[in-house]
């Protein structure tokens, strides 16, 4: 029998969910985390809708519909059989078909993967486009590895996962470790295992065979129209402002590109490695060809630009800026990083990483006025272009590179204007991104949850 939960209620509620999440994933510290950092947002909601908290709406999302985990056994290049673990957790559909990137990186578990997924949901419901949220990977580390290799990966993690897969089912993509490359190896072999050409069941293709043009740029350029939306409302803009960005993969490049674009000069990024520091900014054509081509270190970019510093020390957080863009990893940017940049004047923030800054810096930019942008609304414009992908390859359609860019320029307004909106709305504070994506998108996913009844 369903009980109705009077408003006084809801913080106990929510401390009950909370309570089950931590006994049933115990261990699965990143996860915990974000659930965490939703779930303290909605209590305004549950205050406002008990028919959310009656259907047991937030304890259904934190159960992912569907975690599948297997083994990847493969050859390396001298003849060794490998073995990893793949995963694919399919958090919820109730918008549409599972999506979400796929990660490949040495520190994948379980966690990791869920906290990807949990986070999906909000942000693929706040593009308002027909995509349910889920997240996958493996603990492969592609760094070092040829062409060879990451292929026969890919073909080994595709031959166990296509049956969970479909364009109307679950629509993996890229993330950390997966790009380009990658996609073409496991739709090569998905095509190959089913004998059929089904363009909509991968995004992130290359733009010759199903790929949309923008969506390698789109997680990047979304970023920063979101940190462009977010200083005009203090009548401010990007022209002539210093930029730091994280991170110098497929996000980091194409916001510091997009960032240049708007007038801004980004003075330094970094990898897992290190920071390069360039006071001229940095040349966005080297990076690629030492990030995408090469697939060398950024002290290799130092070496080749008279103006640039390597420092395989220190923080990148450390470089004075206006504005900053983590756009790397998750718990990459704490208290003491915060701090830094406060003390050296930024005004905004905006997540073009999952979750790349702790609860404790989210905290310290808050109380301090900068403006922060959570990832879930930031890093959006890279779903949001898959969905684009999805409804070409439906239509069998090609848009141009200026279709898409415009779509996405506008994606990203509506979800700066209505996760502001929310915020408002439900803590009278628009400034207050944090609880406005995250009311924003599980409004949306709730109430399609409430209409599908219990499932
Ligand atoms: N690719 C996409 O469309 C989207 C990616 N994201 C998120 O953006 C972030 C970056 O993803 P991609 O650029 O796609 O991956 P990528 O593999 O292209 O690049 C990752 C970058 O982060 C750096 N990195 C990793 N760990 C680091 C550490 N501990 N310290 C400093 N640098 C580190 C790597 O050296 C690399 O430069 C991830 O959090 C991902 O989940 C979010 C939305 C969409
Ligand atoms: O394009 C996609 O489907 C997924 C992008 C992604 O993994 C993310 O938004 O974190």
């Amino acid at each position: 029998m369903m009980t109705t939960v009077s408003p006084s209620a809801v913080p106990s509620h929510l401390d009950d969910v909370l309570d089950a999440v931590r006994r049933r994933s115990a261990g699965e510290v990143v996860f915990q985390q974000a659930v965490e950092e939703v779930l303290h947002t909605l209590g305004p909601v549950l205050d406002r809708h008990p028919e959310y908290a009656d259907a047991h709406i937030l304890e259904r999302l934190c159960e992912p519909e569907r975690q599948i985990m297997f083994r990847v056994p493969w050859v390396d290049d001298r003849g060794r059989i490998q073995v990893n673990r793949g995963y694919r957790v399919e958090f919820s559909s109730a918008l549409g078909p599972y999506k979400g990137g796929l990660r490949f990186h040495p520190t994948v578990d379980l966690s990791v993967i869920k906290f990807l997924g949990f986070e999906q949901i909000f942000k693929n419901a706040l593009t308002g486009q027909g995509i349910g949220a889920g997240k996958g990977g493996a603990d492969f580390d592609p760094a070092g590895r040829s062409d060879a290799e990451v292929m026969r990966f890919c073909q080994s993690f595709i031959t166990e996962l296509y049956r969970h897969l479909g364009e109307h089912t679950d629509v993996p993509a890229g993330d950390i470790g997966v790009g380009g490359r990658e996609i073409g190896y496991m739709f090569g072999q998905y095509k190959r295992i089913v004998n059929r050409h089904e363009a909509g069941v991968l995004t992130g293709k290359g733009v010759g065979w199903g790929g949309s043009q923008g969506r390698t740029e789109a997680t990047g350029y979304g970023t920063v129209f979101f940190a462009r939306d977010m200083l005009a409302t203090r009548g401010q803009d990007l022209t002539g402002r210093t930029v730091v960005v994280s991170g110098s993969g497929n996000v980091a490049i194409y916001a510091i590109e997009q960032a240049h674009r708007l007038g801004a000069k980004v003075v330094a990024c970094s990898d897992s490695a290190g920071h390069v520091v360039d006071p001229d900014g940095i040349d966005v054509a080297l990076l690629r060809e030492i990030k995408e081509v090469r697939r060398e270190r950024l002290s290799a970019y130092a070496a080749e630009r008279p103006s640039a510093e390597h420092h395989a020390f220190g923080s990148v957080y450390d470089v004075p800026c206006d504005v900053v863009l983590p756009c790397a990893t998750q718990n990459e940017l704490g208290e003491d990083h915060a701090a830094a940049l406060i003390r050296n004047g930024v005004l905004a923030v905006a997540e073009g990483a999952n979750m790349p800054c702790t609860p404790g810096a989210v905290v310290r930019f808050r109380e301090a006025g900068v403006l922060f942008g959570p990832g879930k609304a930031a890093n959006a414009g890279g779903v949001a272009t898959s969905a684009l992908e999805m409804s070409q390859n439906a239509a069998r359609a090609t848009w141009s590179r200026d279709q898409v860019t415009d779509r996405l320029e506008s994606i990203m307004s509506d979800i700066h204007a209505h996760s502001r909106a929310t915020a408002d709305a439900y803590t009278g504070d628009p400034d207050d991104y944090v609880a406005g994506a995250a009311i924003a998108g599980f409004i949306r996913v709730a109430d399609a949850m409430l209409a599908q009844g219990i499932v």
